[in-house]
């Protein structure tokens, strides 16, 4: 329980009604979660405005309204706040409510287009390595040292993700390593949060459904690191072309990683093989579980932000070179006939690309590379073609099906990437639209040693169709499919 004025510490308030001492127990932007006791944060949303529902909040007895219009006629026992920007003041507020969390750990937020989850779950990993309690919010799934906690969102919304970060505290943790998407900064999720550093990892084509342009994709990502304090750490990758667009305002200390570049984290690949990665880190050479030349940046990453936080170096590259990926990401099973399957979270056209010129570099030639790939629906639709394209470059089949569909028809979703396919390409194409078949036709078109990859959805336990999530699980089906084929 806290007063409403303590919790409006740091948040710029236009005016007030009513009472700032009034008692609050919750925060909350859904007005279906209001009760007494609750402060309500109208904030507009792309489907909604919050503020429409403001009479529901009132109507459920709500202490508290905080947001960026005030009704024309206000309720007697309820505060409002008029703020500018009612985003900004839901994350300062959950940020005070749950005691500054952020400024009780080192955080350390990972940004962008790919490799943020393989990132922290190197960083969460190497951290429990070296005998820290350690808290990681990812994709995948968030983490309080071994202790799961699902997510739902790569960065949860600001209550969730200080309520996370306060249960961090609370078990201990000295560390924390949290994945910052693009949705995030626009929607002010991490407004209030205190960052001990920061990673720029690359920028490619994704989420223009949302941005509209790549240039409000690259101001969304920069943002971030705008935000980052004087004292905290910038670590970019200085092989991408927008790092040094992704710093140039920032007010934290720039440091940077390459493969390419002599910078001050230098890696550099001797080998790279389906048993891992051969590399040369500042002057020592290690072996690394992880297979392709994008992970070396993941692991140079990594051992950069460790360096950073003032670990020792080699002591570093003993334990990374130990640590296996995020599940879902180069995730691979052999079949009794030597097939190898390759369960992978590529759901960018250059995430894409990358597995498959890692797969090209790591087959024999009499290895046959197939290739299921599907696009998401709800989500940037000019992905489609291209992906289709990229899996038709590097591969000798291809099967295009079904991602997660959400809301849209799969068979226009398909349509969309089949634009993409070169007629010289035609033949080699196949659309199976239920996924579940295609990775059954996948495994019945491979031969013993063949390669497949199955490209989308990675960890995902689910495909959601229609608001309804079924159960999926693309390493499970491929195990299933090459018993029940004899492969
Ligand atoms: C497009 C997007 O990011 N949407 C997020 C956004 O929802 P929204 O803007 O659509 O909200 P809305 O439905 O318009 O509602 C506006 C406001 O009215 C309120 N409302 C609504 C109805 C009601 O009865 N009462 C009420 O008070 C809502 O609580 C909300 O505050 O704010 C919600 C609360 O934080 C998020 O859950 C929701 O994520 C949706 C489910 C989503 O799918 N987001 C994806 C695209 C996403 O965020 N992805 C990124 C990156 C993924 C990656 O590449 O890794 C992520 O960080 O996960
Ligand atoms: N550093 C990297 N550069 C390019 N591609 C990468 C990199 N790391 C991973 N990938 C590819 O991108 C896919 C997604 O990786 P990962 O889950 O680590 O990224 P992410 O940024 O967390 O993605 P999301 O935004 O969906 O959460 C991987 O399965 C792999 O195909
Ligand atoms: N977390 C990302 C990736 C989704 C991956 C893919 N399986 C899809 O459903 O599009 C998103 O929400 O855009
Ligand atoms: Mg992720």
């Amino acid at each position: 329980m806290q007063l409403l004025q303590n919790i409006l510490e740091g948040v710029e308030v236009l005016d007030i009604k009513g009472d700032v001492k009034v008692p609050i127990d919750t925060i909350t932007f859904d007005s279906r979660q209001v009760k007494e006791g609750t402060a309500f944060v109208a904030v507009r949303g792309v489907q909604a405005d919050g503020h429409e529902y403001i009479p529901k909040a009132e109507e459920a007895r709500a202490s508290a309204i905080v947001c960026e219009a005030l009704p024309d006629v206000l309720q007697q026992d309820i505060a409002y706040v008029l703020v500018g920007d009612s985003g900004e003041a839901l994350g300062k507020m959950a940020s005070a409510f749950y005691g500054h969390p952020s400024k009780k750990l080192n955080l350390v937020g990972v940004t962008g287009t790919n490799g943020k989850t393989t990132s922290v779950t190197l960083l969460h990993k190497l951290f429990r390595e070296l005998g820290y309690h350690v808290g990681m919010i990812s994709t995948v799934q968030n983490q309080i040292n071994e202790n799961v906690i699902p997510s739902t969102h790569t960065t949860p919304d600001a209550v969730k993700l200080n309520e996370l970060l306060a249960q961090m505290v609370k078990a201990g943790c000295s560390y924390c390593f949290m994945e910052v998407s693009s949705h995030a900064m626009v929607q002010k999720r991490v407004a209030g949060v205190q960052f001990k550093g920061g990673v720029f990892t690359n920028i490619s084509h994704d989420h223009l459904d949302y941005h509209k342009t790549f240039d409000e994709y690259i101001k969304a990502k920069k943002l971030f690191f705008d935000g980052l304090p004087k004292g905290a750490f910038a670590l970019v990758n200085a092989d991408d072309k927008r790092g040094p667009v992704m710093v140039q305002n920032t007010k934290a200390d720039i440091h940077y990683y390459a493969l390419r570049k002599a910078v001050e984290f230098k890696g550099r690949i001797i080998d790279n093989t389906i048993q891992g990665l051969h590399m040369e880190v500042d002057g020592h050479e290690i072996w690394c579980k992880l297979i392709g030349a994008f992970n070396a940046y993941n692991l140079l990453g990594a051992y950069g932000v460790a360096v950073l936080l003032e670990e020792d170096p080699v002591e570093t590259l003993t334990v990374l070179s130990s640590l296996s990926s995020a599940a879902g990401r180069f995730d691979y099973i052999v079949s009794d006939s030597q097939i190898t399957g390759i369960v992978d979270y590529a759901h960018t056209p250059d995430a894409l690309e990358n597995v498959l010129t890692t797969i090209q570099q790591i087959r024999n030639p009499t290895q046959k590379v197939i290739t299921l790939v599907g696009c998401g629906g709800n989500r940037d639709a000019a992905k489609r073609p291209l992906m289709a394209d990229i899996a038709c470059r590097y591969s000798d089949k291809v099967i295009l099906t079904s991602d997660n569909p959400r809301f849209e028809e799969p068979q226009a979703i398909l349509e969309d990437m089949q634009k993409g396919v070169k007629p010289l390409d035609f033949k080699k194409t196949l659309s199976v639209l239920d996924r579940k078949e295609a990775i059954k036709t996948a495994c019945m078109l491979a031969e013993p040693n063949d390669i497949i990859l199955i490209a989308g959805k990675g960890h995902e336990t689910y495909q959601e169709i229609k608001g309804v999530k079924y159960d999926f699980d693309d390493k499970q089906v491929l195990r299933e499919m090459f018993k029940q084929l004899g492969k």
